[in-house]
């Protein structure tokens, strides 16, 4: 199986609307060839990561239970990954052995910026944390983004520490 998450538990979560040359879907293990790490390395730092290097990490994401979904866009004219966004499911005993969803690493490229490429990301994505039963979705962004998702039903309400190695 080439996705990191079943293709069918998406399908009913994306918004109507997409352009005809755009397909959304989970991260496939050839989207190495596709882009994908250049476009994280839109939003931060991604380091050398060959393709033995990928494949590794992808399947350990790919078994994992919960999910690692990772939702890309691909662009099928030019067979490019153009924006992504991922959901990460994380399991407690708290609320009733609940789980909570994060979701993690937004990145439209710059090139497809402001045609709503990100929405249609988020508003999947909360829509299928929903359908998953998480009690609470959060992430964490920069203040200039607190518009962004706000959108989407995210509120700003709490203190965000971090510490790096
Ligand atoms: C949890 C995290 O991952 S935080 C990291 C977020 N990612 C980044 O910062 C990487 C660089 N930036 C990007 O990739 C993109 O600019 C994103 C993901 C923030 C937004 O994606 P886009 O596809 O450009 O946003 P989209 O077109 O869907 O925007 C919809 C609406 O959101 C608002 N919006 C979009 N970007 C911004 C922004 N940077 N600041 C404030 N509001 C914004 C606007 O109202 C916009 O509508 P408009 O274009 O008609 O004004």
């Amino acid at each position: 199986m080439s996705s990191v998450f079943d293709a069918s538990v998406l399908a009913p979560h994306v918004p109507p609307g997409m352009p005809e040359n755009l397909i959304i879907r989970p991260l496939a293990k050839d989207d190495f060839s596709k882009g994908y790490l250049d476009l994280l390395g839109q939003l931060t730092s991604v380091g050398n990561i060959d393709q033995e290097a990928f494949e590794k990490r992808f399947e350990a994401m790919r078994v994992s239970v919960p999910n690692y979904h990772i939702v890309v866009i691909e662009n099928t004219e030019t067979r490019k990954v153009v924006a992504s966004a991922s959901l990460v499911v994380e399991m407690k005993f708290i609320h009733d052995a609940g789980s909570r969803g994060r979701v993690e690493d937004v990145v439209v490229d710059s090139a497809m910026r402001r045609q709503k490429l990100g929405a249609v990301l988020l508003k999947t994505l909360v829509s299928l944390g929903k359908s998953l039963g998480v009690y609470k979705m959060s992430l964490e962004c920069v203040p200039e983004l607190l518009p962004f998702y706000s959108q989407f039903g995210f509120k700003d309400d709490c203190n965000f520490m971090t510490q790096r190695f």
